[in-house]
């Protein structure tokens, strides 16, 4: 370009000469485009595949997590958040650094060459105006980070209400408390603590930018002066003076998208700390490593005590108990006693704090968690409904099972559930689901909270193999005659079988081999149905308490004639 205007500028010239050096410019602007376009792409296919690695990454250590501490944890979940949005972007901004930095980098090299050839000293004043622009960028960088990092409590809280208001769980109650207003309200103050932070970071950024802004503009001014008054003075040429300006705009376009995006990527490797935290964080359990041997004689719980955090109140306190293998054992207590805490200790989702939980004699945990776990079989108070098909929701509790038509129908029949199955529209294919679409974009079903809880039974009647089931309140949804049906089916299942049940409707354990009454997380008292009542203690008032509530002299003769009416015909569908 210089060339053609130094030709022009000369004097009158041959048209070859000038087409030439007009085609030698514009092929020269073409290729850059192309090699700009070719860099684009290359940059995104790469960005694509270390975001996919990196995430990937990230969900299986999270997977590998064995115990619930740290989902319990909000700075844990703070941190997951950033570590997440670090995995997100960071990759991306890296990628598009690298390729930008090259792209730039040979345009930069270029230009100061350019502009060092027509007038040397403009190096030093680059070099001068570069070191306070890189300081200001990293500043920059570290308040974003740091602004990231004070945002993400607030950003959970944002989506918190947010969800409460948009999604189906608290459709329901926002509506009959009348609770829009108060959690638009909520939103909006969290909203504006975040987009003040936010501004706070975004004023410091703009003032540092006009800062280095105004150092570029002197130094382009103080270049491009001395070059126009060498022109003046004969010694540089019109094509120096305008090459000159051109290269000194084109660098300080190119060092200032360099250094922005260099910015971004400073603050995405700040943020990658989170990453790198939660990738090499510890677990708060130590997983073990010894397979784990069938159970043959029982599962005992030896002076357990446990609390949720080192100064909580002590949820379980010196809790023995024994789970022979072949019987069922029951679990009674008031709510708050410690059942559910008991039951997730036993699957190795949090260790006790003292005393051990022995399996056949060894120590819990010395096993693997994973295969601790494939030995149990566990349906919990808050099941999960899964936005998913019924066959899959049933095949959850056992994946190996989860295409077997058969046995997927056979544990929904064991808890009553197929008839009611079948009368959906598209039988076990139907979507559990009001957020998605089927398969065939046919519009999802909700069961009944009954219907879901058996569901959620049935899974673990699925997982047959399991050498202990666990139950905890797995009937509380359901009508009486669901109940009895359920606990006649359960039972027959469980013979020779080791369970553990959790029920605050005392008739249904009273068949158990031994009840055990949790209070305040000490073992109260254990015994069978018959000596816990001669005992007259807590189980014996509270069963005694359930019973008069229903005691009604029509009551025995109306249960035996429709429990009789059931076994004769079937009439009475569970799944009703
Ligand atoms: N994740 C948790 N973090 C902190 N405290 C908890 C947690 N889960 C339960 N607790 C506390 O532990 C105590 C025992 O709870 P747990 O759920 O084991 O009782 P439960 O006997 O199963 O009660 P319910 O009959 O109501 O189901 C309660 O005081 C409860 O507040």
């Amino acid at each position: 370009m210089k060339l053609l205007i130094d030709r022009l500028v000369a004097g009158p010239q041959g048209a070859a000469p000038i087409l030439l050096l007009a085609l030698g410019a514009a092929l020269a602007g073409g290729a850059a485009v192309v090699i700009g376009e070719l860099s684009m792409y290359v940059g995104a296919r790469v960005q694509r595949a270390v975001t996919l690695h990196v995430q990937s990454g990230l969900s299986r250590r999270v997977n590998r997590l064995v115990g619930l501490r740290h989902f319990e944890d909000p700075s844990y979940q703070d941190r997951m958040r950033l570590a997440a949005q670090a995995a997100d972007t960071t990759p991306n901004e890296t990628a598009m650094f690298a390729l930008e930095g090259l792209r730039q980098g040979i345009a930069v090299t270029g230009f100061v060459g350019t502009l060092i050839a027509i007038w040397p000293p403009i190096g030093l004043l680059l070099l001068a105006a570069a070191v306070p622009a890189y300081l200001g960028q990293r500043a920059t960088a570290h308040r974003h980070a740091a602004a990231a990092q004070a945002m993400s409590p607030v950003q959970r809280r944002q989506y918190y209400y947010r969800s409460l208001m948009t999604e189906r769980r608290a459709a329901k109650e926002v509506r009959l408390f009348g609770l829009g207003d108060f959690f638009h309200g909520r939103m909006m103050a969290t909203l504006t603590r975040g987009t003040n932070v936010e501004l706070a970071v975004q004023r410091r950024a703009a003032l540092i930018q006009s800062g280095i802004a105004v150092l570029n503009a002197v130094v382009g001014g103080i270049g491009v002066g001395v070059v126009a008054w060498r022109a003046a003075r004969g010694s540089a040429t019109v094509g120096d003076v305008t090459l000159f300006v051109a290269a000194v705009a084109a660098l300080q376009g190119a060092l200032g998208g360099l250094l922005s995006s260099l910015g971004r990527v400073q603050a995405g490797v700040l943020l990658m700390r989170h990453y790198t935290a939660v990738m090499d964080g510890t677990d708060d359990l130590v997983d073990g490593t010894n397979p784990v041997p069938p159970l043959r004689h029982c599962v005992e719980l030896r002076d357990v005590w446990f609390r949720y955090s080192p100064a909580g109140p002590w949820v379980l306190r010196g809790v023995n108990l024994t789970i022979p293998v072949g019987q069922s054992v029951g679990l009674v207590g008031l709510n708050g006693a410690g059942k559910t805490t008991l039951v997730k200790i036993l699957c190795r989702l949090y260790a006790p704090e003292r005393g051990v939980i022995l399996w056949d004699g060894v120590d819990i945990a010395t096993f693997e968690a994973a295969q601790l776990r494939r030995r149990i079989s566990a349906t919990f108070q808050d099941f999960v409904t899964y936005d998913m098909t019924v066959r899959e929701n049933i095949g959850i509790g056992d994946l190996s099972k989860m295409d077997d038509a058969d046995r997927v129908r056979r544990a929904a029949t064991a808890c009553g559930l197929s008839g009611a199955v079948d009368e959906l529209p598209e039988g076990y294919e139907t979507m559990v689901s009001l957020s998605f679409f089927g398969a065939s974009e046919n519009r999802g079903v909700m069961l009944s909270g009954g219907q879901l809880q058996r569901l959620a039974i049935a899974r673990s009647v699925l997982r047959d193999g399991a050498d202990l089931l666990i139950l905890d309140e797995p009937s509380s949804g359901l009508d009486a005659m669901a109940e009895h049906h359920l606990h006649a089916t359960l039972s027959a299942r469980r013979a020779g079988g080791t369970s553990l049940l959790v029920s605050h409707r005392l008739g249904a354990l009273r068949d158990a081999d031994l009840l055990v009454v949790l209070s305040e997380g000490e073992v109260a008292e254990r015994g069978t149905h018959d000596e816990l009542m001669a005992a007259e203690g807590v189980y014996a008032t509270l069963f005694s308490l359930q019973a008069t509530s229903y005691q009604d002299d029509r009551v025995t003769q109306r249960v035996d004639d429709v429990v009789g009416l059931a076994h004769a015909g079937g009439i009475i569908r569970l799944d009703s």
